[in-house]
């Protein structure tokens, strides 16, 4: 059991602004990090206040603005990603405000590779590690689960086509009588390598943002928990070692007294906020050690983390901070709430059991074992039955038995249970004989047709105890038989029902509902697993084919043309423009080593029969040093295999990239067309449908980022981007506004303001400015009738 209070870490959102509000500092006797906010007095608060200046926080480290994603994985993650391989629970979760970079750290950022977060380089790590260690036999499986407004929902489900939240499979939260927490219908799909799991985190991710609407900007408000399943053990062995990593991106940790908001908006946001409420007094009351009762339940998310906090699991906390002006408030907060969390205490035990199958057919084995044993000393095949032979010589020895008048006679047949069952058999048969005189007496061949000694009454009744004894042995020992047979036919059911269901598990996609762990199916073959991801991988760009394909045809003729033209903007904009050129890059590259790969082979085999000609001793100088050649040519090959496969992951990652930005623009699209119909710029005419969602959604979404005026009149990417340092649009400009609309090409009113409001265009270019000709006409006309009748 390794005891340990949950490691605390905190990272420093960079900032274009010079703040000058807070330091960085290594205590070097504590090994800690002090980070300190000073908070100059404010003199319009009077000369005379007691407010404090300074605000000191210990860390185990502060990651400052300029640290890279690889030192945080090394100094927070790689630790307990090593534990979680021997056997121990592990969770990182990352808390901060909203916009403080909890998902960059946890998944990452979606512009560079280089910026992948916590959980792909996690995978990566263990899958490294399970090819160097050649003592364990690895399996994973993994989850992702997102809570929203205490409702869990399963993202890696492949079935659903979910184009929002709701439309996702629902996680029920069920405890078993021993109060262990289990999760209904929460996929567990697994993961024979890399590359699998990946893709398991992209249709997480992909659910996640496609599932996401501007109505209802789920990934601030909501908590995502990516758990990795390992199970271990030593080839042959029946210990098992089960141990998960959950990594935990929480929802914006904003207090909602700041949004300032009232009526039915503050009770939403209110219930938005609660868990992290419930986790913040599951925190005060595990850190106050007096406390009896653990208010675990009052949330799904909470109930969720139970082992994490204060249980069984090797804990560690991410506070992410932003350090400008206006966040200070919440950025110490942050810490507080972080401080309060590194005086709580964990407890965590190596999870080792027996797997009762692994057992049995272990034991299955030794029996098999010994029965061959027994037959290589004894040089005879046991069966069933007793030979002709064996009866013969059995029959003879009884008969010796029953003439020898001495009582102390004993009857030796070995230990084979067989020959004692038959001489009991006998014996009471012959004894039955006795009993009833009128019946024909059975002879045995060889014993001799003797009465037997006259007996005293005493001497039977103690010979008749002693059948009785006997016969007692006789039946517990049939007993036990009919056990062991039953057993046996139980142990022979369950390897039928095990291959059936991997039979099953092959045949049908690679998932599963089940929240508890079931044996690993062995290996499928290499064919169907490509089959499977294949159909993954199909279905999820179905799903965003369609996501995207639905949205279009929602549009209007307008707005179809807006959303055209802040598409090429937006494929335009530098980032995608990089991240397209770096991968049109990475597939040369892949091309190139797959070339030379394929040239190895080639090299390789024509090697090899030199080789084949060295082994039989037919080499000369020349053979030789063919062979020295192919010694390179193996080493190159291997190192342009590697450099082959970890570019495929590079490749899988950008591809994942890409979709995530093709998703992000139809949302900052969404977005930015909503504040432009609210404000009254864009000339597109809505749909009903557009209509009657514009009204309230925007007061709406701002609620559910729960900013209320401190952000009011912002959009949300404007508030997540417009303090991103790089973000590549203006504030104070629409997120990502095309450039077309500088270009006016968007007809309307920015080109003529005079425009009434109701007046509705057809999105057609042509037409709407035969429209507008035809009203600012009649105006014209209007205006001079008016001037003549005054
Ligand atoms: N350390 C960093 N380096 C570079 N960019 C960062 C960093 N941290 C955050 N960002 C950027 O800041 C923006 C907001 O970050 P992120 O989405 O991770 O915040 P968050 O705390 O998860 O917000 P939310 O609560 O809304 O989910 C993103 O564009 C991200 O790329």
């Amino acid at each position: 059991m390794v005891k340990q209070t949950i490691q605390i870490f905190c990272r420093v959102k960079p900032t274009r602004l010079k703040t000058g509000i807070y330091s960085v500092e290594e205590d070097e006797n504590t090994t800690k990090s002090n980070l300190e906010f000073i908070l100059p007095k404010d003199s319009t608060e009077g000369y005379i206040n007691n407010k404090k200046e300074s605000y000191n926080f210990f860390f185990q480290r502060v990651f400052d603005q300029q640290v890279k994603q690889d030192d945080v994985f090394e100094h927070v993650a790689q630790g307990v990603v090593d534990n979680v391989l021997s056997g121990y629970n592990g969770t990182i979760f990352a808390y901060g405000q909203t916009g403080s970079g909890k998902t960059f750290t946890i998944t990452g950022g979606v512009e560079k590779y280089a910026d992948r977060g916590i959980i792909p380089r996690a995978l990566s790590y263990m899958f490294k590690k399970f090819e160097e260690d050649k003592d364990h036999l690895y399996t994973t499986e993994i989850s992702y689960l997102e809570i929203y407004n205490e409702n869990g929902y399963d993202l890696l489900d492949p079935r659903h086509e979910a184009t929002k939240l709701e439309d996702l499979p629902k996680v029920a939260l069920m405890e078993d009588p021993d109060q262990n927490i289990h999760l209904r219908n929460l996929s567990l799909l697994p993961a024979q390598n890399e590359e699998e799991a990946l893709n398991h985190l992209f249709l997480g991710d992909t659910n996640r943002m496609i599932a996401e609407t501007p109505m209802n900007q789920a990934s601030t408000r909501s908590h995502c928990i990516f758990t990795i399943h390992v199970t271990s053990r030593e080839p042959g062995s029946a210990t098992i070692k089960r141990s998960k990593l959950h990594l935990v991106d929480l929802a914006g940790s904003e207090r909602v007294s700041k949004s300032q908001v009232g009526g039915q908006l503050l009770t939403e946001a209110k219930y938005i906020n609660l868990s992290l409420h419930f986790l913040e007094q599951v925190i005060v009351a595990l850190s106050e050690k007096k406390r009896q009762h653990i208010p675990y339940r009052n949330s799904m998310m909470t109930s969720v983390l139970r082992d994490s906090l204060g249980g069984n699991c090797m804990t560690t906390m991410i506070a992410t901070v932003a350090v400008d002006k206006k966040n200070l408030d919440e950025s110490i907060s942050t810490c507080r709430f972080a401080q309060r969390v590194a005086m709580i205490k964990n407890e965590a035990t190596l999870n080792e059991e027996l797997d009762p199958k692994l057992m049995i057919i272990r034991l299955k084995k030794e029996v098999q074992g010994l029965k061959d044993e027994l037959a290589l000393v004894t040089g005879d095949v046991r069966t069933d039955q007793l030979t002709q032979e064996e009866l013969e010589r059995l029959n003879e020895l009884i008969g010796i038995y029953l003439a020898d008048d001495d009582l102390e006679a004993t009857l030796d047949v070995g230990g084979d249970t067989r020959k004692i069952q038959y001489c009991y058999n006998f014996l009471k048969k012959k004894i039955k004989e006795r009993k009833e005189p009128d019946e024909k007496v059975e002879t045995v061949q060889h014993v001799p047709q003797d009465d037997g000694p006259t007996l005293s009454p005493t001497e039977v009744q103690r010979l008749r105890e002693i059948l009785q004894q006997r016969d007692n042995e006789i039946s517990i020992l049939v007993t036990m038989l009919k056990k062991e047979r039953k057993r046996a036919l139980n142990a022979e059911n369950n390897v039928v029902e095990s291959a059936r269901k991997v039979q099953t598990l092959v045949e049908s996609p690679p998932y599963r509902k089940e929240t508890y762990s079931v044996p690993k199916p062995e290996p499928t073959t290499r064919k169907s697993r490509i089959k499977d991801i294949t159909l993954l991988w199909i279905q999820k760009y179905f799903k965003l084919n369609k996501y995207m394909n639905e949205k279009n045809v929602e549009m209007s003729a307008g707005r179809q043309e807006a959303f055209e033209l802040y598409k090429r903007d937006y494929t335009e904009s530098e980032g995608i423009v990089e991240q397209k050129e770096l991968l049109k890059h990475r597939y040369e590259e892949a091309k190139k080593l797959g070339q030379e790969i394929n040239d190895s082979r080639n090299e390789n085999a024509r090697c090899s029969i030199v080789q084949h000609r060295a082994q039989a001793l037919l080499v000369n100088e020349r053979e030789q040093a063919t062979i020295h050649a192919m010694e390179d040519i193996k080493a190159r090959y291997k190192v342009s295999f590697n450099r082959l496969k970890a570019m495929k992951a590079e490749i899988d990652h950008l591809h994942h990239l890409l979709d995530k930005s093709r998703v992000q623009m139809q949302h900052d699209f969404d977005q930015w067309w909503e504040s432009q119909t609210r404000n009254g710029h864009a000339t597109g005419s809505l749909s009903p449908r557009e209509s009657s969602l514009k009204t309230g959604k925007n007061a709406l979404t701002d609620l559910r980022h729960g900013h209320g005026d401190r952000y009011a009149g912002e959009t949300v990417a404007q508030r997540r981007q417009g303090s991103d340092a790089n973000y590549r649009y203006s504030p104070g400009r629409p997120p990502s506004a095309p450039r077309s609309e500088q270009r006016k090409v968007m007809s309307g009113s920015s080109d003529n303001p005079s425009r009434p409001h109701n007046i509705p265009l057809t999105g057609d270019k042509e037409t709407d400015a035969d429209i507008m000709a035809f009203i600012k006409a009649r105006e014209t006309l209007m205006q001079q009738q008016c001037k003549a009748l005054n």
